[in-house]
């Protein structure tokens, strides 16, 4: 059993998946903390559901099964605190490809297709992490965050996508920083976006959890 603060079928709204229809298992639990999360509801007291609600493998990836999914997303909160093999097994075995969203700073079990490594300055990556990514996500929240998350990364051919932390998303700064490092530095920076943001397309399914981001306003959900 795992506990899962909300699981949806969407679209991938981020980085080099982005558009791709994709079912999303978001669990409980991050020991991160950033202050601008916009998961809030996966750890902040303020935020956190009265009841968490644990499900079965067999369940998750019946669940899966019912949609049209060219793969499975797990993120979080920090996917990686908990023991995510037995999950990414049963879902290859429905023939699901597998990803994950993580900060990087645990040790991640289970045989994922796809990495996505968000460093964060609060809790560092683990290098055996770094090296398995598959793309990076740097989240542009002030000055400087560029160069201190690319010193982080350290020497990659993988992409690295800058995200404005989004309550910045119209922030001309923020973005002018991201334009200016993507054009000097060429590959592999690439500006990137939270799509599914702008199509409000997570909410489309009704088992999506309210967005709590503590960097813009909770109670607006952006
Ligand atoms: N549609 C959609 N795409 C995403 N890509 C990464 C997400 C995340 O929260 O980790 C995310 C998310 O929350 N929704
Ligand atoms: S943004 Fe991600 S790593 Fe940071 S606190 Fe939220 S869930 Fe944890
Ligand atoms: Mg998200």
């Amino acid at each position: 059993m795992l506990p899962i603060h909300e699981q949806f079928y969407t679209f991938q709204g981020e980085a080099a998946h982005a558009g791709r229809a994709a079912y999303f298992i978001r669990t409980f639990g991050c020991p991160v903390h950033c202050p601008w999360c916009d998961s809030a509801g996966t750890w902040h007291p303020d935020y956190i559901p009265k009841k968490i609600q644990r499900f079965s493998v067999e369940s998750l990836v019946a669940e899966v099964a019912k949609t049209k999914a060219e793969f499975v997303v797990i993120t979080g909160g920090e996917p990686a605190i908990h023991n995510l093999a037995p999950l990414v097994d049963a879902l290859h075995a429905i023939e699901q490809k597998v990803h994950l969203e993580t900060s990087g700073s645990f040790a991640i079990k289970g045989n994922f297709d796809w990495i996505t490594l968000s460093p964060k300055r609060w809790k560092l990556p683990l290098a055996e992490n770094i090296k398995r990514a598959d793309e990076f996500k740097i989240i542009v929240d002030r000055e400087g965050a560029i160069e201190k998350y690319a010193e982080v990364i350290g020497k990659t051919e993988k992409p690295i996508w800058l995200h404005p932390e989004w309550s910045k998303h119209n922030d001309a700064a923020t973005l002018d920083a991201i334009t200016e490092w993507v054009k000097a530095r060429g590959a592999p920076y690439r500006a990137g976006w939270q799509m599914h943001k702008h199509y409000a397309a997570d909410l489309k399914d009704s088992r999506s959890a309210p967005a709590a981001p503590l960097g813009g306003d909770p109670k607006q959900g952006f």
